[in-house]
C-alpha cells in the first residue's frame, strides 16, 4: 500500500467524506491551532491508534508544511489503512487558507 500527496483544496472533499485527520507536528504546536477535528498523533500514542482505528476510512497526515507527512503517511499506509493521504503545504498553508477551519486546545 502506498499513501497519495493531495493539495490544500484536495483535502476538503475527502475531509466531507469522513477522512481522520492526524497531526504529527509537535504537541505545543497543535495545542496552539490545527486543522479542525485533528488528532495529535505521536510516538506515544501512534501505536495505539494504529489498533483501534478503522482501517478503511481515509486518513489526512498534516505536518508543519508538507515534508514530513509522507513519511508519517507512508509508515500508516504499510499498517494496513487503505487510503492514506499526504497535505502538500501542511498546517502552515492550511491555516492560510482556512483559518476558520482551525481550533485550538487538545
Ligand atoms: O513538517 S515539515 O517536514 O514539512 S517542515
Amino acid at each position: 500500500m502506498t499513501y497519495t500527496c493531495i493539495d490544500i483544496s484536495d483535502a476538503l472533499p475527502i475531509i466531507e467524506n469522513n477522512a481522520a485527520i492526524v497531526d504529527i507536528r509537535d504537541l505545543v504546536s497543535f495545542q496552539t491551532s490545527h486543522m479542525a477535528n485533528a488528532i495529535s498523533l505521536t510516538n506515544d500514542n501512534v501505536q495505539n491508534f494504529i489498533d483501534s482505528a478503522e482501517k478503511s476510512q481515509p486518513i489526512i497526515v498534516c505536518c508543519y508544511h508538507g515534508n514530513s507527512s509522507k513519511g508519517a503517511a507512508e509508515y500508516l499506509a504499510t499498517q494496513g489503512f487503505k487510503e492514506v493521504y499526504s497535505l502538500n503545504g501542511g498546517f502552515s498553508q492550511w491555516s492560510a487558507m482556512f483559518p476558520e477551519q482551525c481550533e485550538t486546545g487538545q
